[in-house]
């Protein structure tokens, strides 16, 4: 085989088991100096559901990561305080007694941070914390090891199969692809030597793998309630940003990281600029769709803007101008989301789309004009059919998925819940003086965030949608409060801080999301750029 100058370990990637560790996640960090970490996950479920999260976190020492070693490890941190700085900003499902909480305590902030500054990703629940590295193999002697039906997770926050369930498809939509990871280096060492066949049997094979990718997120439906998903899981999957419904207005502070100047301890409006706000878990931050998307050279432009696919002249340009990187996908969205996948894999997406060359190999070796000149020959006709048949597998994927968004998401908020939530008196966690909190409500209408952090240092403004992590109440984002009129801003009762952190969707049914945009358009345009990228 020819060369390829990417290597799939040079980024935290395994050959086997794609963006999934080789080995499965560790289930415990053995050393004894992280058994109050430990101990909390040990019944972690039970800890949640009667309340005690937030005094043990409160109770936890601050723990060094100097004892942690391996990736391995590393990776486990992440995933367990993800759960435990999740489970203590959400407490229970919104219970009357418990308002989502402003503030992380040191005993997470500090080594929360810490582990996620190692492994490159922002702290906040996501996508590699749930699914990457919190699953098991359940029977070693398989025949299929990575079969969704052999797998298991670590931890859920729910402790029901649905949530397990929800996470498994990702886990095994992962293992399953990696073949097709395989096949995109090869297929670019096949441009690489012109070599058609290479190219085309790798074409063969990625679409092999989407295949079994179609085939598996179907069986989301199998045990992954919509119900339970819209209702129970989803709300802990929350990250901070945009959740002023939801009792959020400034995000969250990390004590113990970034209040430690003392200037800001007096001065509030400088403390609330030090919160931090971030998007919440998706299975948008996986990099495989995204791999595929550069491999097959799909562009995905923002959001209610239409865009070209790349021509025959523009396949023809860019060899020309070998080494000029391509830009990455222009839809801001996409890319943001990048900054919640661990390094190695973000790093991996940036040099593919520098290496990969296969879309414009496909449209120079089956140009029109050649067809119609009669230079076609069977390996060409071939070429085209096996890179179409990719693209109509990742358009079947987003197809079913915008259908899987319409019963978890739309259908469930229209129907609304059947729990009772009684109506309790509003429970302030908010220790922001009152004055304060007005001004910089209004603040925040006014002028929204940039995105990422208050004050903007890190995330892209982004108009596109992120519903699943969005208050998403309609009055605020169809008709901004009059901030003038409004005196102190209402602290959202916990039961209606609940429903609105479920509720993205409006009454005329449209998921809305940051900016207001819709999240079906975003999912449908994806969908469509991908179908027109044909050739
Ligand atoms: C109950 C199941 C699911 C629901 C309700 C759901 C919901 C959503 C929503 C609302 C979005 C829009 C952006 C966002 O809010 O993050 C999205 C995007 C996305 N989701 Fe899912 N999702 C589900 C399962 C999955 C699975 C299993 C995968 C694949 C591993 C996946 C991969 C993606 C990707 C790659 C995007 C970005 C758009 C694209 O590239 O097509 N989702 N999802």
């Amino acid at each position: 085989m020819s060369y390829c100058p990417l290597r799939l370990e040079d980024y935290d990637i395994s050959p086997v088991h794609g963006f999934l560790p080789t080995q499965p996640p560790l289930r415990r960090l053995t050393d004894l100096y992280y058994e109050p970490w430990e101990s909390i996950m040990d019944k972690f479920n039970h800890y949640l559901l009667g309340h005690h999260i937030r005094r043990l976190v409160r109770e936890m020492p601050i723990l060094s990561t100097d004892k942690l070693s391996t990736q391995a490890e590393y990776q486990r941190a992440f995933t367990i305080l993800s759960f435990m700085a999740h489970a203590f900003v959400w407490g229970r499902n919104g219970a009357a007694s418990e308002p989502a909480s402003e503030f992380l305590p040191p005993s997470i902030s500090i080594p929360w941070v810490a582990v996620s500054e190692y492994l490159q990703l922002n702290p906040v629940v996501c996508c590699a914390a749930v699914c990457h590295w919190n699953w098991q193999v359940l029977d070693e002697n398989a025949e299929d090891l990575m079969s969704i039906d052999n797998l298991g997770t670590l931890h859920t926050f729910t402790g029901s199969m649905d949530e397990s369930w929800f996470y498994l498809v990702t886990i095994a939509i992962e293992a399953k692809c990696a073949p097709g990871l395989n096949a995109i280096l090869s297929a670019i060492s096949g441009v690489e030597s012109n070599d058609i066949q290479q190219v085309t049997q790798s074409l063969v094979q990625i679409s092999q793998a989407l295949r079994e990718a179609n085939y598996i997120l179907e069986r989301m439906y199998e045990n992954c309630d919509p119900y339970i998903f819209y209702w129970k899981i989803r709300e802990f999957l929350a990250g901070w940003e945009n959740m002023a419904d939801a009792g959020l207005p400034y995000g969250v502070l990390y004590e113990g990281v970034d209040d430690t100047d003392t200037f800001s301890l007096d001065n509030w409006q400088s403390l609330i600029r030090r919160f931090r706000k971030y998007a919440g878990g998706s299975a948008a931050q996986t990099p495989l769709l995204q791999a595929f998307d550069i491999a097959l050279g799909i562009k995905h432009y923002p959001t209610g803007k239409r865009g070209k696919q790349s021509s025959v002249e523009e396949a023809r340009r860019t060899l020309r101008e070998q080494g000029i990187s391509e830009p990455p996908p222009a839809n801001s969205y996409l890319v943001r989301m990048r900054d919640y996948m661990p390094g190695g894999h973000r790093h991996f997406l940036q040099d593919l789309a520098e290496t990969c060359r296969i879309r414009e190999y496909v449209l120079l070796k089956c140009s029109d004009s050649l067809l119609h000149t009669g230079f076609i020959n069977d390996a060409r006709v071939l070429l085209r059919k096996e890179y179409n048949s990719c693209l109509e597998m990742m358009r079947s994927f987003r197809e079913k998925h915008i259908m899987m968004v319409t019963r978890y998401i739309i259908a469930p908020a229209r129907n609304g819940s059947s729990v009772f939530v009684p109506a309790v008196a509003p429970v302030s966690s908010h220790v922001i003086p009152p004055e304060v909190q007005t001004q910089a409500f209004a603040h925040s209408f006014v002028h929204p965030p940039p995105g990422g952090r208050l004050g903007g240092d890190s995330l892209p403004a982004d108009p596109t949608m992120y519903p699943q992590t969005n208050k998403g109440g309609s009055g605020s984002l169809k008709t901004p409060p009059d901030v003038h009129s409004r005196s102190v801003p209402q602290t959202p009762s916990p039961s209606r801080e609940k429903a609105r952190l479920a509720r993205t969707v409006n009454d005329d049914s449209v998921i809305r999301g940051t900016g207001g945009t819709d999240a079906i358009q975003f999912l449908k345009q994806v969908r469509n750029e991908t179908a027109q990228s044909r050739v």
